[in-house]
């Protein structure tokens, strides 16, 4: 069986990209459970420049299929800021208790209808034999007005989903993956590898 690499050092990605590989005929491995350590660089302009970079520096070191995700909270009001540096938003070590009171105070006088934001995710393949995947995808949703749920990771506690009537972290990991970005993205991306692993 195929083992491919996910590419990511962050916990609550695996167990997402996990659950949605699950069904997969390739063992996916985590770079932490193939012993890699390396910290590529996210100096890229985009979120598919991140992705793509991830992906290939690290299946340069293992020699294996390796995916990746680069991914992030754009809000609308805030000109797409965090965008692409939404993991450092404040610095990396900054509680997300402190980032999300800053949120919400840079939105104080924003009205509902002014409170858009996505999350992005941008899924990327890199082969050893020189192949490329990306796959891309988002979800809408609305600054909420406080701090609510316990599941998920990141911003998932302010970001509230209309159509669910509720914020992200209110979702059980199954409903957040059948709407989420990383899980229309990823789905995307379970296509294009299938074919290309009969090849
Ligand atoms: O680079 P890797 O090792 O994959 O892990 P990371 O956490 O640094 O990942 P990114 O560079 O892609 O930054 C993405 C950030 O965007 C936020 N984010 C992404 N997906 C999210 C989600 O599903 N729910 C909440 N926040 C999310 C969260 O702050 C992440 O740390
Ligand atoms: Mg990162």
């Amino acid at each position: 069986m195929e083992t491919i690499i996910f590419a990511t050092k962050n916990k609550g990605k695996i167990k997402e990209i996990n659950a949605i590989l699950a069904d997969m005929d390739v063992n996916v491995v985590s770079m932490e459970d193939a012993g890699i350590t390396f910290d590529v660089v996210e100096d890229g302009n985009t979120f598919e420049e991140n992705a793509m970079k991830k992906a290939v520096q690290i299946m340069e070191i293992s020699k294996k299929i390796t995916l990746s995700d680069d991914s992030g909270l754009e809000i609308d009001y805030m000109d797409k800021a965090p965008g692409i540096y939404s993991a450092r938003f404040m610095g990396e070590e900054t509680p997300y208790g402190q980032r999300f009171e800053a949120i919400f105070e840079k939105l104080s006088g924003a009205a509902e209808e002014q409170r858009t934001a996505r999350f992005v995710s941008c899924i990327a393949a890199a082969f050893p034999d020189g192949r490329r995947l990306i796959s891309y995808d988002t979800v809408e949703g609305i600054i909420g007005w406080e701090i609510k749920g316990k599941n998920g990771f990141g911003y998932d506690p302010i970001f509230y989903i209309p159509e669910k009537g509720k914020y992200m972290a209110e979702l059980s990991p199954e409903e957040k993956n059948a709407i989420s970005h990383r899980g229309k993205a990823l789905r995307k991306m379970k296509g294009m590898l299938q074919k290309e692993l009969v090849k």
